[in-house]
């Protein structure tokens, strides 16, 4: 029964607060066209915030992503520039760290806190000149904490882009590590350190970890001595201003106007240090990116010299080279020799002699610590770069090919000039050419998709030898003047490798007349050469034909081959 009397009383209440609401409404009837306005202007209002709201969200969005192409391109512009030796020493998992997550921390970070900072900025002028206008002894009194907050936000932030630098530098070193086991992955399973691996991997992600956590106390310790601050600050301010009311030397509701104010100036300026915390964080993580992009090429500009006469006549004069990644190890010493055009010259010597590296050298891989290289008579580094490597191929010890088909990777050298038709034809004539000197054509065929057969990733979905002929065919495709052979055919068996030879170099009449130098470990594959380099230990020791290298009853040549020798007979 109570309970119903309950329910009575609730009911009587509503229709008393309905009738109420309704004669207010009444009330209003008159003001209709006033209120129809505000109504109006109120969901235009909010509309025009909901729009501007959201085409902010857009245009920051766009702005970011704009500005992150813009960092990426001009980073991978830079790396493209530098010198070999800059990849020596800086790891392609870091670069790549760089390039795509240090690019993606700076871009969103400054624009999107662009906007926020002179929005606090506005606020902050505007909400100090109207505290000014109705106290300015207040205004002091409520600033006096403000410089020791802008200090203190300072020193965080600072700390913290310091700390975001090292996060940054550890998080690359964590894609290095990544990278490289997944590049290396065969030999990783090889030895069955997967678990090596990942440790290796999560110890460097916990200590990045723990520097995160440094930077989250530090930012915790910062909000509150913001928070802190401005209490005091209110504290401080209160006093002072109780005292002027009492003195009658501010209104009542002047100095609760200024309250309102005064704790709006302290959101902004909160906003203001973690907008600046924020900034330097991005600051930590745009140093070595601007390191990167900064950057100059150590080596030499290249010069621009295209000769219409290129004949390939090489001569090296006094070179040494010292390597960027090992300044203190000489790789080559005061190295001089000449090669005529049209000659075919072999490098011989013990492994780690220096062989390789007088190729690096002609690749203008590095420039020579001291002495000159001259082509033509002309120092290598006056040549156009495009131009020299056109006349100058190379294919090195571990070819490398393109994840793309046999025909794109050997067309890889083809300077395109449109992609009509008769091109496309014309491509693939001198495609199956080059091939076929190379002695590849014939397992090309073989495979069920032909040319257009995928490598797979550095070539992997190919065998040594294999792999090794089509980089030949790339190289030889452009008809180099200078041709470079580096072990080039060292995974051959013995009947493929003399018939590459024959086609590339001994059968003279048949080529133009091309300068080729190779680097060989197999000494019976270069005894019919014009010239035969032996290096020991950085040093040309010997150089002569077969015939005269043999004739010299304690030279290297000699000993080198009669060991070969030994060993095919022993085997
Ligand atoms: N990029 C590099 N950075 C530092 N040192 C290098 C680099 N490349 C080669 N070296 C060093 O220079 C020396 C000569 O190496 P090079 O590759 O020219 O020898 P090589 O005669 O071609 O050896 P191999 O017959 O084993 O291929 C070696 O001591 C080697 O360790």
């Amino acid at each position: 029964m109570g309970r119903s009397k309950k329910q009575e009383k609730d009911v009587k209440i509503k229709r008393k607060q309905r009738r109420v609401l309704k004669r207010l409404f009444r009330y209003s009837r008159p003001d209709w066209l006033l209120i129809t306005f505000g109504t109006i202007l109120l969901l235009g209002a909010a509309l025009c915030k909901g729009f501007l709201g959201g085409f902010r969200i857009g245009i920051f969005a766009v702005c970011v992503s704009r500005l992150n192409i813009r960092l990426r391109t001009k980073l991978f512009q830079s790396y493209l520039r530098q010198e070999i030796g800059f990849f020596d020493t800086n790891e392609s998992g870091k670069l790549l760290s760089r390039l795509n997550h240090d690019t993606q921390i700076m871009s969103s970070t400054v624009a999107n806190n662009i906007a926020q900072c002179i929005g606090a900025f506005v606020k902050f002028v505007g909400t100090l000149i109207m505290m000014i206008k109705l106290s300015f002894h207040l205004t002091i009194a409520c600033l006096i904490g403000a410089p020791l907050i802008l200090i203190v936000t300072r020193i965080s932030g600072n700390a913290q882009g310091r700390i975001s630098e090292k996060v940054q530098d550890l998080s690359a070193d964590a894609s290095e590590i990544a990278e490289e086991t997944i590049q290396t992955i065969r030999t990783v399973r090889s030895f069955g350190n997967e678990d090596g691996e990942l440790k290796r991997f999560a110890d460097i992600l916990k200590q990045a970890y723990k520097a995160s956590l440094v930077q989250a106390a530090l930012s915790a310790a910062q909000k509150w001595f913001v928070e802190l601050a401005q209490l005091g600050m209110s504290v401080v301010m209160l006093s002072y201003g109780a005292y002027l009311v009492r003195n009658n030397r501010i209104a009542g509701p002047d100095l609760l106007a200024f309250v309102i104010y005064q704790l709006t100036l302290g959101s902004i300026l909160s906003d203001i240090s973690q907008i600046y915390t924020a900034l330097m964080t991005a600051a930590g993580a745009s140093q070595s990116v601007f390191d990167y992009l900064d950057r100059k090429s150590t080596q030499q500009p290249n010069g621009t010299l295209q000769p219409a006469e290129f004949r390939g006549e090489i001569e090296f004069s006094d070179v040494s080279l010292f390597y960027p990644a090992r300044p203190d190890e000489v790789a080559l010493q005061n190295v001089t020799f000449k090669i005529e055009q049209g000659q075919t010259c072999a490098f011989v010597g013990p492994s780690g002699s220096g062989k390789s590296s007088c190729i690096n050298l002609l690749e203008r891989f590095y420039d020579p610590s001291s002495g000159t290289i001259l082509i033509d008579g002309r120092e290598i580094h006056d040549y156009d770069h495009k131009y020299l490597h056109k006349k100058i191929a190379m294919v090195g010890q571990e070819p490398i090919l393109f994840n793309r088909t046999i025909k794109e990777n050997i067309a890889y050298a083809i300077d395109d000039d449109g992609d009509d038709d008769d091109t496309s034809i014309r491509n693939e004539t001198v495609i199956i050419q080059a091939a076929e000197q190379a002695n590849a054509h014939g397992f090309v065929t073989d495979f069920v998709n032909g040319y257009n057969t995928i490598c797979g990733q550095r070539g992997g979905h190919l065998s040594g030898g294999q792999k090794q002929r089509i980089s030949i065919a790339r190289a030889i495709i452009r008809k180099p003047t200078i041709l470079l052979l580096d072990e080039a055919t060292s995974a051959l068996d013995p009947v493929n490798e003399r018939l590459i030879h024959d086609a590339l170099f001994y059968n003279k009449e048949r080529q133009e007349q091309r300068t080729v130098l190779i680097s060989a470990h197999r000494l019976s594959t270069i005894e019919q050469c014009d010239k035969i380099f032996v290096i020991h230990k950085g040093q040309l020791v010997e150089q002569g034909t077969h015939e005269e290298l043999m004739n010299n009853g304690n030279g290297l040549y000699r000993e080198l081959v009669r060991r070969q020798k030994m060993d095919i007979d022993c085997n």
